[in-house]
């Protein structure tokens, strides 16, 4: 261990250093106070806690076990931000981050943390959230460890880079609109990595400014690009034609390098503009076929969704006679899923594009027992006929919308599979509806986002009250 514990002392006090070097600009505000700060836990964005005469402090970059110098930046009354200076006190835990931006890019906060240890602490922040948040006694509960990837690398389907003012493309540094470009994205496909070098190429031989682009991909390595906040007529013609050459867009030999399906630009209105190729991405999940519009949305990590869907679908004991309902659709993969084993699924998605790609969806893969819905839940949901036996939700970081919990409470389903990409709202959720009668069965965290600070989670709840009314 010596000599490697040593490397990777070493190695990390010069990465600080240039972390420290990269921020220098925004030291002139700060204030220069230098204290030692013991690391207790980590919080739920991954930066340690520590307490420096009675006040939680927070210190990106430093792990339980370890003790560092650290320089205040920011003062709360009842907390404070602090930057890790030098490390005095290393954790066992600690391993060298493979990516030489992690210390400056936003995406990545766990990549210090070995992978096994990044698990563990999703399934501890999970359980913190619940018992915390919800006031959920787990136990009873079966509580899963987090479901983590055998390669935990290049797992990424989808990358938005923005572009700085002086060209570069990148994504934002952490807790700031100041963009890193990187040289290798550890996150997404090597393929992936080639467009976003060549689209800067492309951009800056063309002085082309842009807010932001978008790359997706798909399980056969094909691939979108989306142009944020620009309409064809404002793109110079000589762009797409440069992109389509060192893309190799227009050439059916794929072995000759990118699969590129299509171009979009998002014009200034937000309304989407097919500039070259097919309309769709086509993905395969669990045996279905899904065609995916420009700004619906997808799960980011394929191997990690076929694990959701599958625990979703056994969780939600679906039978023929199952009337389901799946809020929070997006372009139908749960409801579809479902629809293969129930007598009637009910899809609802605000999201006019995806509620159109799940339409196609049913279509395409022969299954009509499914109706979609376009509208917020919270309003749409009441016109939905049939009581459900069976509801799925799967929100956004937010959370359920309370309108929403009341009509579940008021129709009590006898389960309801709640899929969540934030613990805390989850939790918030999960509390509301036990109060009513739900008991949390079952709970599964996902490692979805390997080496972020994100955890996905499902849970099973049964309702074990009256039914009423
Ligand atoms: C986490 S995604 C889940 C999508 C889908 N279940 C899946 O696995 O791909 C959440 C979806 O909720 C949609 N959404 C957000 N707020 C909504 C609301 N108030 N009513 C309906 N849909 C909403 C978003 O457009 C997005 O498609």
């Amino acid at each position: 261990m010596g000599k490697n514990k040593e490397k990777t002392k070493e190695q990390t006090n010069k990465q600080t250093n240039v972390q420290n070097q990269n921020r220098q600009r925004s030291m002139k505000s700060e204030q220069h106070e230098e204290v030692e700060i013991n690391c207790l836990r980590l919080s739920s964005e991954g930066a340690g806690i520590g307490y420096d005469q009675g006040k939680a402090t927070f210190v990106a970059g430093l792990l339980p076990g370890e003790r560092g110098k650290v320089l205040i930046t920011e003062k709360k009354k009842s907390w404070q931000r602090a930057r890790l200076l030098s490390l005095e006190k290393e954790a066992d835990e600690r391993v060298e981050p493979p990516c030489c931006v992690f210390e400056v890019c936003g995406g990545c906060r766990l990549q210090h943390l070995n992978y096994a240890e990044t698990l563990k602490w999703k399934e501890r922040w999970v359980r913190d959230a619940l018992e915390r948040i919800g006031k959920i006694n787990l136990e009873k509960v079966e509580v899963f460890p987090t479901m983590g990837m055998e390669n935990p690398w290049r797992y990424r389907n989808k990358a938005r880079l923005h572009q700085t003012f002086t060209g570069e493309l990148g994504y934002y540094q952490e807790k700031s609109r100041e963009t890193v470009e990187f040289p290798d994205c550890l996150l997404i496909s090597e393929t992936m990595n080639t467009w976003v070098q060549k689209i800067r190429e492309t951009l800056k031989k063309a002085k082309l400014g842009i807010k932001s682009i978008t790359f997706r991909e798909n399980t056969k390595g094909e691939g979108m690009i989306i142009f944020d906040g620009l309409s064809k007529s404002e793109l110079p013609g000589p762009v797409l034609s440069s992109l389509k050459q060192e893309l190799n867009m227009d050439s059916r030999d794929t072995r000759m390098g990118s699969k590129i399906q299509s171009v979009w630009g998002i014009n200034p209105s937000g309304i989407p503009e097919l500039w070259w190729g097919q309309e769709f991405l086509t993905e395969e999940i669990l045996g279905l076929t899904f065609k995916l519009s420009p700004l619906a949305f997808l799960q980011v990590n394929p191997l990690q969704t076929q694990k959701l869907y599958s625990t979703a679908l056994d969780w939600a004991e679906i039978t023929k006679e199952s009337q389901v309902w799946d809020l929070y659709c997006g372009i139908g993969t749960i409801s579809l899923v479902l629809a293969q084993k129930a007598d009637k699924v009910w899809g609802i998605e605000e999201n006019s594009y995806a509620i159109s790609d799940a339409k196609i969806n049913a279509e395409i893969n022969h299954l009509d027992n499914v109706e979609f819905l376009q509208g917020k839940v919270e309003d749409v949901l009441l016109k939905v006929p049939e009581t459900p036996d069976v509801v799925v939700l799967d929100p956004p970081r937010a959370g359920v919308h309370s309108r929403v919990l009341k009509r579940l409470i008021e129709v009590k389903p006898e389960r309801i599979v709640y899929v969540s990409c934030d613990p805390g709202t989850l939790a918030r959720d999960v509390g509301v509806l036990q109060k009513e009668g739900y008991q949390v069965q079952k709970v599964q965290p996902v490692d979805m986002f390997p080496w972020t600070q994100h955890v996905e989670s499902i849970i099973m709840m049964t309702f074990s009250g009256k039914k009423g009314k």
